[in-house]
């Protein structure tokens, strides 16, 4: 459903996510809501990449510390998708990806212990917002990024209006037609419509703490990404 309903872009707006987050080798990361490992895979995939590994070999003892990615969903479900995923992308037996079930309002992780933190598609979800935004706060050490990618809102007149037919005609039908289930999809655009504008949203994440907070629209609001930093 989420490549039918995004048209496949949900992939670009993830790879956009990780690449503001700089993954680096040895890092501690926590991916919240992370279930189908979507957004975990990408940081380990770019840590692997060549351009990583070049600077591994030219430097001996380079990676001092372990890498650790931490995915943790409320849902054991979710978390068993994720981890048959890993399985089958060849990352089923890489110690690096730590599956753990928790909420995303009551981490399970010791202040000041992550240098990055990332919620995709999970913070519109969450029954207190703040608390998730105060619990990401506390588990980043300074110097630690915030990163949120969420759908968001459109604000071009025209572009609007096509996009809420398409949200409130279209996503309910499919959802109906490919799940067998559009009461989901009928939560889906309305707990949109419910969630805090780009302005809002970014307030709420300086009022938590976070510095330099600011966020990028991606096709025109549809989804956006907030950043942060704890200083
Ligand atoms: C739409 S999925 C997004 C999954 C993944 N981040 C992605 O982009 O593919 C939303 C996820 O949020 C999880 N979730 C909902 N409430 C949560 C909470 N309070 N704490 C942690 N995870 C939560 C759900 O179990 C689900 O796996």
């Amino acid at each position: 459903m989420n490549d039918l309903m995004s048209a496949g872009l949900h992939r670009l707006w993830k790879d956009r996510l990780v690449s503001k987050l700089h993954p680096f080798p040895g890092m501690k990361h926590l991916d919240v809501a992370g279930g189908t490992g979507d957004v975990a895979f990408r940081i380990l995939e770019d840590i692997n990449s060549t351009r990583h590994r070049a600077l591994q070999d030219a430097t001996e003892d380079y990676l001092h510390e372990e890498t650790q990615i931490y995915i943790c969903d409320i849902n054991p479900n979710m978390l068993n998708v994720g981890k048959k995923r890993a399985i089958e992308r060849g990352f089923g037996d890489n110690k690096a990806l730590r599956w753990v079930e928790g909420d995303a309002e009551a981490l399970k992780f010791e202040d000041n212990s992550m240098d990055g933190y990332t919620i995709a598609f999970g913070i519109r979800n969450v029954t207190h917002i703040e608390k998730a935004l105060a619990e990401a706060h506390r588990v980043l050490r300074r110097g630690g990024r915030f990163l949120c990618l969420e759908l968001s809102h459109v604000d071009t007149p025209i572009f609007k209006e096509l996009y809420d037919y398409y949200s409130f005609s279209l996503i309910p039908a499919m959802g109906e037609l490919v799940a067998g289930d559009r009461e989901s999809y009928q939560y889906l655009v309305e707990s949109i419509r419910r969630f805090p504008a780009q302005e809002k949203f970014a307030s709420m994440i300086a009022d938590t703490g976070f510095q330099k907070v600011e966020y990028e629209n991606l096709v025109g609001g549809v989804v956006a990404i907030h950043s942060g930093l704890k200083l």
